[in-house]
């Protein structure tokens, strides 16, 4: 159980469009989600029962909120299991930077201890049980590109988009993914798009323009990316990461260099499937 380290990718809102909102408050979402090949990779080591542990994760985070730890008592939980585990992290994404990465890393836990574990679940069971830990879990667990709706639980494949290289900034802010949801200003209402809109360059994401308001460092990111003659500058998710797409053969790495010092960049390049479909057996969809 000790020498693996398994990836948990980070992802991209190609698009994101709030068009409602639940009674319990939840916004209901239109989106299109993408992965990265830039991941957080973990590494599962057996322990006695009722022993859960892990290492590296986010610094000052309380061990029964660490989403990893969280995961793995749920799955044993549902499953019975009598093991314990210790989960140890080398973390590279960034922490609430709307690349999903805390959500990434409970959904690679799910699936590594479902196989390691025999819990034989579905894909579907792993879903309704990771829409629990958060909304941004389902995507990860389905594995592909996905058009998602609900509050981003009801996914569909995506017909294969382009897997396009971009520079991914983080401008060095965090942004509280709740107090965006919750603020007056919102617009709720949007009308629904289509995966045939979204094709069709219909790809902003409605959050921005209250990120940008709230965040003038984010406004100046997706801005610099803009002036450095970047497609398609955007948010992803709630931010704080921007991201715009890069000329494919040309020598990117200029780019981070006249990045500004408090921001960080990476060169990364859009992915169809998650990695561990090539690492882990198949996993029945189930219902
Ligand atoms: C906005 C998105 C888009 O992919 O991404 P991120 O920017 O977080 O990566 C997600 O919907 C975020 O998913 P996630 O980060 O897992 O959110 P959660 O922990 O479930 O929710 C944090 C808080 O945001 C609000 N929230 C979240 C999702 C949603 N559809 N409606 C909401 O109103 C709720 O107030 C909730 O308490
Ligand atoms: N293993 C983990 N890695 C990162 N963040 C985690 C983890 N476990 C819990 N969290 C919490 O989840 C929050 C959201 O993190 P993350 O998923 O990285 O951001 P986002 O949802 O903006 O993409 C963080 O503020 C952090 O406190």
């Amino acid at each position: 159980m000790h020498e693996h380290w398994y990836p948990a990718p980070a992802k991209l809102n190609l698009m994101l469009r709030v068009i409602g909102q639940r009674d319990d408050g939840y916004h209901l979402l239109q989106s299109v989600f993408q992965f990265l090949d830039l991941h957080d990779d973990l590494r599962f080591a057996s322990a006695p029962s009722g022993v859960f542990r892990s290492f590296g994760g986010p610094v000052g985070l309380a061990p029964e909120k660490e989403l990893t730890l969280r995961a793995a008592r749920l799955l044993a939980e549902r499953c019975g299991v009598c093991e314990g585990v210790e989960i140890t992290l080398r973390k590279r994404l960034p922490e609430g930077g709307g690349v999903g990465g805390g959500s990434s890393d409970a959904a690679t836990t799910l699936l590594v201890l479902n196989h390691l574990w025999n819990c034989a679940l579905s894909r579907a069971e792993l879903i309704s049980l990771g829409t629990t830990l958060g909304a941004d879990v389902p995507i990860f667990l389905f594995g592909r590109s996905a058009w998602a709706e609900g509050i981003g639980e009801i996914l569909q494949p995506m017909p294969p988009i382009p897997e396009l290289p971009y520079l991914l900034v983080h401008p060095g802010v965090s942004v509280a993914t709740a107090e965006i949801f919750r603020a007056p200003e919102l617009t709720r209402q949007h009308p629904p798009s289509t995966i045939s809109a979204f094709l069709g360059g219909e790809q902003e994401n409605t959050l921005e323009p209250l990120v940008r308001s709230r965040y003038p460092v984010i406004a100046e990111c997706i801005d610099w990316l803009r002036a450095q003659g970047l497609r398609n500058a955007r948010l992803t998710g709630s931010g704080a990461c921007c991201f715009a797409e890069v000329p494919e053969e040309t020598a990117n790495d200029v780019l981070l260099d006249r990045l500004p010092a408090s921001w960080r960049g990476w060169l990364v390049r859009g992915c169809n499937r998650h990695p561990l479909l090539e690492l882990l057996p198949e996993i029945p969809a189930g219902a």
